[in-house]
């Protein structure tokens, strides 16, 4: 011990001693130098200067709302003081993030300032992947993650608290699990609920909870100066790459950390940086990127630093040495609109509360500097108070389901923080209607409660059925995988764009992405039984497929077969991608599992070349499709978002044939205008020509087989 402590003065050596005695994960180890370290600095944060007065409103209360400044040690501290107070519970305490990268990495911090290793004690899980074990006490997960958690275990009964962090940001998630926090507290008596933010609407959140305590805590770490232009520019790229040379070339050292609205803006911005800058190490940062590649901002640097990235770094992130920090005012966020059914990604103003969490990034370890690349007035006249909540721009189709199969049948009056829109709702319970998760009085369906319970969204469910049927299952849950994973498969860097679509030709399959996509994985398992590792990385890399986030679909989707094991034991023989049929049944598969995401040839349209079949919408086929052209007739897609142009994204030739029998596609179901006309005659008219060529088929095995041949006629 004497030889540990031998760098420490007394008064510190006492106080470590008193600490580690009272700290029950190593009670009887001693620790190493750097959980001194770590425990000085700690002390000195505005939270744990107030850790008794906060322990003794946690025991009086079983609600406590908390807020205080950035990198007041909220996020680190808190759940800390709760792990101890709770441990003779035996219980676990969870603390929720709204992003991944923050959940990983603060689980990291708070293991190693309390000395042990990561997935013991302190443990971290996030969607398909996780650092936990038996003696895991203090959880960090997505909010997304105890969501799910939740829709098995309503009084969340493993845990004696769980803290909800960030929550100014309001995600869909956040606020679903505090409505039904609110209502397991008063079933369970001895569940404690902690509600976090730096920036919390405490009189929104405090309406919604009225017997809540509140914890204010003031004081900042370290001080940040903030700078405004004097005058706004439109081009905030080049403003943003003026600001990064000016305090490369003249400001004292420190890394930088830079806010830019997409992740185009960010290559593009990046790949000037590196070409002017060869002593600055540039890093993108976005959440596409690979877990490896995010990685990469936490790695020290011989050079300065400038990390470049969108919103998935604002909050509760912080990345030791950044002194500086430039906020470009921007970010996208999606909003959905449930009349189209597409998704709008557009580029909008970040609101008061973000510009806040994004300076709050810089002064965390050391005094900062933050840049807003915008007038004081526009901050103070233009900029929201904070970001609408995700419960009123987002799609809520498996939210409704997942309320449904936890029992809560009518939706429409559940006791939200803000209800959501009534036609987003509505659209919703239409879509899982036709989805066959609920029937026609809003019951949830056998298929409904399987397809709530899957890792993946609910409509692969309608997939893994319609694939048991034509023998191609395996690649229906290759497909769910491979949309499931944050980062793409197939890598384009901005430099080598052409040649990387040149190097995709050779998994392109010209009527289907989702069958290119599936070559590629397949190409990839090959090379994997083939090649070594070394040599592994090489043929990724000159095929641009993405190593890593190849390795997580196949990690996806391996624990994807073992929860629909017993569903493939009882598949029909899976086709094989040499069998002639292999694309056909795949693309019939497609066609007959998202037929409400079906589009048509727009006779009229020059660049937008389809129409979405039941909304009308026009639209264009993505750049980066193999079916860009418009040649096939009928298409279903992935994805239809817009930002400024609207587009259709992993698209699918389909024969309408396969769709004429279902209800969604029978006259009473197509649009029509008010005279009664349908609204898109075309559709109308290919449907009835499928129906006409299918019935002959039909007319003719009939009187084929009506025909009494004989052997050898
Ligand atoms: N990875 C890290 N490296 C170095 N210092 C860290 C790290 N994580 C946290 N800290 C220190 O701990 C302090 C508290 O961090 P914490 O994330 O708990 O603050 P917070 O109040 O939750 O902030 P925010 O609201 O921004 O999430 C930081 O200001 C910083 O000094």
């Amino acid at each position: 011990m004497e030889a540990l402590l031998h760098n420490q003065t007394t008064a510190e050596q006492a106080e470590a001693l008193e600490n580690s005695r009272a700290n029950p994960l190593r009670a009887h180890e001693l620790h190493s130098s750097n959980y001194f370290q770590l425990l000085n600095s700690r002390r000195k944060l505005p939270v744990s200067l107030r850790r008794q007065e906060f322990l003794d409103v946690y025991h009086d209360s079983q609600i406590i709302l908390v807020s205080g400044e950035t990198g007041s040690g909220k996020t680190t501290q808190i759940p800390q003081f709760i792990l101890f107070d709770e441990w003779a519970s035996g219980k676990k305490v969870a603390c929720t993030q709204p992003r991944r990268l923050a959940t990983t990495s603060v689980a990291t911090r708070t293991a190693t300032e309390l000395d042990v290793p990561l997935g013991e004690e302190v443990g971290y899980s996030v969607r398909f992947d996780k650092m936990t074990s038996e003696t895991t006490r203090l959880k960090y997960m997505t909010d997304g993650l105890l969501l799910s958690e939740a829709s098995s275990d309503r009084d969340f009964s493993s845990y004696s608290c769980v803290i909800l962090d960030e929550a100014h940001e309001r995600t869909l998630n956040t606020d679903l699990l505090m409505a039904l926090l609110k209502m397991a507290t008063s079933r369970r008596p001895s569940l404690k609920v902690v509600i976090m933010s730096a920036t919390l609407n405490i009189d929104k959140i405090r309406g919604y909870f009225p017997g809540a305590a509140t914890f204010e805590i003031s004081g900042k770490v370290h001080p940040v100066q903030i700078h405004y232009l004097s005058q706004s520019t439109p081009r905030y790229c080049y403003c943003a790459i003026g600001v990064v040379k000016h305090i490369h070339k003249m400001m004292p050292e420190g890394d930088i950390l830079l806010f830019l609205p997409t992740s185009g803006d960010i290559e593009m911005v990046c790949s000037i940086l590196r070409h002017h800058h060869k002593d600055l190490t540039v890093i993108p940062l976005y959440s596409a990127l690979s877990r490896a590649r995010q990685q990469e901002i936490f790695k020290e640097s011989i050079f300065r630093k400038c990390i470049v990235a969108t919103n998935v770094a604002e909050t509760s992130i912080t990345i030791d040495g950044i002194v500086y920090v430039i906020d470009s005012g921007l970010e996208i966020r999606p909003v959905y609109n449930p009349r189209l059914r597409m998704s709008t990604v557009l580029t909008s103003p970040i609101s008061k509360a973000s510009a806040k969490q994004r300076a709050g990034r810089a002064g965390r370890t050391r005094p900062g500097i933050c840049f807003r690349l915008y007038t004081e007035e526009t901050h103070n006249t233009c900029f929201i108070p904070s970001a609408p909540p995700g419960i009123l721009e987002g799609e809520l189709a498996s939210q409704i389901l997942l309320l449904k199969v936890m029992g809560f049948d009518s939706v429409g009056t559940f006791d939200f923080v803000d209800p959501p829109h009534p036609e987003v709702y509505l659209r919703g319970l239409q879509d899982l209607h036709s989805m066959g998760y609920i029937d026609d009085k809003g019951t949830i369906t056998p298929n409904g409660r399987v397809a709530a319970r899957l890792s993946v969204h609910p409509k692969w469910l309608n997939a893994f059925l319609e694939g048991q049927k034509n023998g191609c299952l395996r690649e229906m849950i290759d497909l769910a995988a491979i949309a499931s994973t944050q980062h793409p498969i197939f890598s384009r860097p901005p430099p080598a764009r052409f040649v990387a679509d040149i190097a995709h030709q050779r998994f392109a399959c010209p009527s289907s992405d989702h069958i290119s996509q599936l070559n590629a994985l397949h190409a990839y398992e090959s090379a994997m039984k083939t090649e070594n590792r070394l040599r592994i990385n090489q043929w990724c890399f000159d095929a641009f497929l993405d190593r890593r986030a190849l390795g997580e679909v196949v990690r996806i989707r391996d624990q994807l077969v073992t929860t629909l094991q017993t569903m493939l034991n009882n598949t029909k023989e899976i086709c094989a991608p040499d069998d002639v049929e292999y694309d056909t049944q795949i693309r019939k598969t497609l066609a007959r599992s998202f037929f409400y995401q079906c589009a048509i040839k727009n006779s009229g349209g020059n660049y937008y070349l389809y129409k979405t079949v039941h909304e009308g919408q026009p639209a264009g086929i993505h750049p980066e499709s193999a079916l860009c052209w418009g040649n096939k007739e009928w298409i279903v897609y992935s994805e239809f978002v817009s930002s400024g142009t609207p587009y259709l994204q992993t698209v699918t030739a389909v024969d309408p044939a396969w769709l004429i029998d279902l209800d969604f596609f029978q006259d009473e179901n197509l649009p029509k205008t008010v005279t009664g006309d349908f609204k898109q005659p075309r559709v109308k008219t290919s449907l009835d020509k499928a129906r006409e060529k299918t019935n002959k088929v039909e007319e003719d095995l009939i009187s084929f087989e009506k025909l009494d041949l004989k052997d050898g006629e």
